[in-house]
């Protein structure tokens, strides 16, 4: 195919276009142009995303790739609409997205497959606890935070984690609503915007993508029901039996998935301190690391109890 740009309509996105073109046979169609935005570099890693389109785009996630260029990408469009929070927990769309990442993570990837999490929150931390702000109230803000006390969240979780034998996949490790379209006549959905995509453990990508039926407003309080995560557990792990999966695994994965929710709140967090001073994006990043390390505080310590009395079970239960 050949594409043409400048010859169509175009509608902006915040990162991207919907441009309409017209080929050489005449057709009109559409694609999006996406542009990366400026300093994201510190926080995503762009060789690692397109290698990974490649791979996920043949298994038949995403869009397909049309065409790289020095500060962004071609894809095609995808004609569906994208869910919204409340979305994620209905039933049978739950159902359909654990389905899918059960298929996503069999996408086999070649090259490195160690499990990025540590080393990337470990990353994080560095650039994050050394920052300096030209505006004084974000300044001020700032000093308020206690890096030795983060440091120490952040290895005892480490620790704790690491007795979990968490199986490793390659994760899209950012399922949110936005990253999730649906074509409703079609009944097909579609897994969108790899950036943050990595081999990471599976608990940590299902903890995450719980972690985000919160919404735009960080709504904690609207994280998955014991129930509603049993029922996302048997479509992961028995997609066509779900109603066969073991009381014994759907525990397992319970414990696994809300050890790694803790996990993502601090990388997220950290996140957004990189992305308070990097990002030309007007958005309160700095108040939104004190609601992910707020709510990490708030569910540590029943998340370490659920971990620690798990692990110390008697062997044959
Ligand atoms: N290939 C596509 N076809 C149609 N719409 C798309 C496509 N890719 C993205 N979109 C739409 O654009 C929105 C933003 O896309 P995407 O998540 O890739 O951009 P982003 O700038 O990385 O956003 P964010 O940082 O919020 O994840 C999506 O929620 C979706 O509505």
């Amino acid at each position: 195919m050949q594409t043409v740009f400048g010859c169509g309509e175009s509608e902006e996105k915040e990162n991207g276009f919907e441009v309409s073109v017209r080929e050489e046979d005449g057709n009109l169609i559409n694609i999006t142009v996406r542009l990366y935005g400026p300093n994201t570099e510190y926080v995503i890693d762009r060789e690692r995303e397109l290698q990974a389109i490649g791979y996920l785009s043949a298994a038949g996630f995403g869009a397909k790739l049309l065409g790289v260029f020095g500060n962004g990408m071609v894809q095609s469009f995808i004609y569906a609409r994208t869910l919204t929070p409340p979305d994620m927990r209905k039933p049978k769309l739950a159902a359909e997205i654990a389905k899918q990442l059960r298929r996503f993570h069999q996408v086999e990837i070649p090259g490195f497959r160690e499990p990025q999490l540590w080393n990337e929150v470990f990353k994080f931390f560095k650039k994050a606890s050394t920052l300096k702000f030209d505006d004084s109230e974000k300044q001020r803000k700032y000093e308020t935070i206690s890096f030795e006390e983060v440091e120490a969240e952040v290895v005892k979780l480490k620790e704790l984690t690491s007795h979990l034998a968490a199986p490793v996949v390659f994760a899209h490790n950012d399922l949110l609503s936005g990253n999730l379209m649906l074509n409703d006549v079609e009944e097909k959905l579609y897994f969108i915007d790899f950036e943050y995509g990595s081999y990471n453990y599976r608990g940590f990508d299902i903890g995450n993508h719980f972690n985000e039926y919160a919404g735009y407003d960080c709504d904690y309080s609207l994280y998955p029901s014991k129930v509603e995560q049993f029922h996302f557990f048997r479509h992961y792990l028995e997609p066509e039996k779900p109603l066969e999966v073991s009381d014994k695994d759907l525990q397992a994965l319970y414990v696994e998935t809300n050890t790694y929710m803790l996990a993502s709140h601090l990388y997220w967090a950290l996140w957004a301190l990189i992305q308070a001073k990097m990002s030309p994006i007007d958005f309160d990043y700095l108040g939104y690391f004190f609601l992910r390390y707020n709510e990490y505080k708030k569910q540590k310590e029943n998340c370490f109890l659920l971990a620690q009395s798990y692990l110390a079970r008697p062997l044959n239960e």
